[in-house]
């Protein structure tokens, strides 16, 4: 394993997944694989979770090829460096923010959605520039050994590897240092990655898990909330990490929404679930077995049918819940759904404020100062109001936890951004070395009067006429050196480092308001003298 890392490591020294040229060719590879081998995909995710190819394709193959299509199209945007502000100080030099690759990057999947949880922070690790180590989940196991078979056929094969196996290999794997880990799973596996992490003060983005709330007030239509619902919470067989994990209502809406629901499962699902090719089954006996011990001593009302030999568990709604009872302590991960009635709003923030802060939080009401109000009186990783998961599907939005459901976010320019050093470079030249002598010893009250103009923009009183002339000094230099370098346009191309060729664009406001200066100018050299003097 040590040296199938170093062979990686090796790789990205070679510095040739840097060049933009490089990213968007691996990206289109990656298209071209998820296009021509779409079948195996399908039928890998469709054993391990006994999802239907419609399912599979609309859960995850989307996703992926949607974000492919977003990065492709703006990568040559987000590598570019931006222009830094700059102060009187730096003004006469170049300030921009360049984002580069970290290098080796450790990508953990989860099981719960294979293909999407382990593809999709990999389309951002390469987008930035790194090389990867890619481990996916051992519960998957038919997605698991088909990403071992597809990417090094489509990808760059000494850049991106992937390493299966299962708690013993990943425990090897976290002992080697990497320069990022993006692991997704539970929250007792965040804290052992994020320990072995900290050996190496490796950054680390988790994406956890939690019990995801969902409120229902009474100014609700009720029967598109309660459809919404009955989707997010069983699409997957419940195992969605952003599902609604429970539902908070007042006691008098408990009942409608029992009966909105299991309408909605028959419409869904037709009369006979187990039969329906929409309905997935749980992962494994493990997690059947613990789903069944959260029925335990619960009133259900409606579903609670389960079948240990092929792992199905019925939809099921769970009403009066106890906040104290067992299922209400930890993510369901499963197809039930308490209903735990509160007396109000206010109770059900409280409610959400008293425990760990979840994934997700839905609210549903037709009341817009509600739904403003909950938001901004709860914290969540991410939030939809009058849905569910749906915030999931949008890439302009950061996808991640708070708290205990996580830290860091992905997709779209967030996955960029994970992945990449936002690096700040000061280019100066050796010229004008006389405003230098504000910064070297000896120290001197002049001296600090100066560094306070110049840095927090105060004036000394005494010297305000000096100041002033400084400035025009300055204004001068500004507009000669514009000057020289004239014209400059938006089209201005100028490289940074060896194997971007990047666009830096100029800060126009700021060339454009010296521009349109109507003061007369001093030349620069009686500026420079004036400041030789002033020291
Ligand atoms: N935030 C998200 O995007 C997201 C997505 C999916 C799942 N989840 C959360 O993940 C949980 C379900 O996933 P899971 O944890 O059962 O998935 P899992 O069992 O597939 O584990 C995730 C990864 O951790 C590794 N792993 C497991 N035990 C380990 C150990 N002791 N040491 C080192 N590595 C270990 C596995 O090999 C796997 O690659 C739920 O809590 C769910 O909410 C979160
Ligand atoms: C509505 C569409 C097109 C897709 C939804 C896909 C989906 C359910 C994504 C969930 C992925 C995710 C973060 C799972 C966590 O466990």
């Amino acid at each position: 394993m040590e040296s199938r890392i170093q062979r990686v490591r090796d790789a990205f020294a070679s510095g040739r997944s840097r060049p933009l040229r490089f990213r968007l060719q691996q990206l289109e590879a990656l298209r071209r694989m998820v296009q021509e081998r779409e079948k195996d995909i399908l039928q890998a995710i469709g054993a391990d979770l006994c999802k239907s190819e419609f399912n599979a394709y609309s859960q995850e193959v989307i996703t992926i090829l949607g974000e492919l299509d977003l990065v492709l199209e703006n990568l040559s945007e987000w590598v570019t460096a931006t222009p830094a502000k700059k102060n009187l100080l730096t003004m006469l030099d170049e300030a921009y923010v360049q984002p580069e690759p970290l290098g080796v990057v450790l990508i953990i999947g989860a099981w719960n959605y294979p293909f999407v949880l382990t593809i999709q922070p990999l389309i951002g690790a390469i987008a930035a520039g790194n090389a990867v180590i890619i481990k996916p989940s051992e519960l998957s196991e038919k997605t698991a050994q088909l990403l071992a078979k597809l990417l090094p056929q489509y990808l760059d094969q000494e850049l991106y590897a992937v390493i299966n196996g299962g708690i013993p290999e990943t425990t090897e794997l976290l002992k080697q240092r990497f320069d990022h880990i993006l692991y997704t799973g539970n929250t007792a596996v965040g804290r052992i990655v994020m320990e072995a992490a900290a050996k190496h003060l490796t950054p680390v983005t988790l994406e956890l898990g939690g019990k995801s709330p969902c409120y229902i007030d009474t100014d609700c239509d009720l029967d598109v909330a309660c459809r919404r619902i009955t989707w997010g919470k069983y699409m997957n067989c419940g195992q969605t990490c952003i599902a609604p994990d429970y539902v908070l209502c007042e006691p008098s809406l408990q009942h409608q929404i029992v009966q909105k629901i299991k309408e909605t499962v028959k419409e869904f699902y037709g009369e006979n679930i187990k039969e329906s090719p929409d309905y997935e089954r749980i992962i494994n006996l493990r997690h059947f077995k613990r789903i069944l011990n959260l029925l335990e001593g619960q009133k259900i009302a409606f579903g609670g049918e389960t079948d240990e030999a092929t792992r199905y568990v019925a939809p099921t709604i769970l009403t009066d819940v106890d906040p104290e009872a067992r299922v209400m302590q930890e993510e369901i991960f499963g197809p039930i759904l308490p209903i735990v009635p509160v007396k109000d709003a206010d109770e059900a923030i409280k409610f959400i404020n008293s425990r760990e802060k979840p994934l997700a939080f839905y609210i549903f009401s037709h009341n817009d100062k509600l739904v403003r109000r909950m938001i901004n009186s709860t914290s969540s990783g991410g939030v939809t109001a009058n849905d569910v998961i749906m915030h999931f599907t949008l890439s302009s939005l950061p996808f991640g936890g708070v708290g205990s459901s996580g830290m860091g976010a992905y997709h779209g320019k967030y996955s960029f951004d994970t992945f990449s050093h936002q690096r700040p470079c000061l280019l100066k030249s050796l010229k004008r070395e006389g405003a230098n002598k504000l910064r070297y010893p000896p120290n001197s009250q002049s001296k600090v009067d100066w560094a306070k103009f110049f840095i927090l923009k105060r004036f000394n009183r005494g010297k305000l006429g000096l100041l002033l002339l400084a400035l025009l000094g300055i204004v001068a230099a500004v507009l000669l050196k514009l000057r020289l370098r004239c014209p400059v346009s938006s089209d201005d191309h100028r490289s940074h480092g060896p194997a971007l060729s990047l666009r830096v664009r100029p800060d126009t406001t700021e060339e454009r308001s010296y521009s349109n200066s109507w003061l007369p100018l001093p030349n620069y050299s009686s500026v420079k003298q004036l400041m030789n003097q002033s020291f």
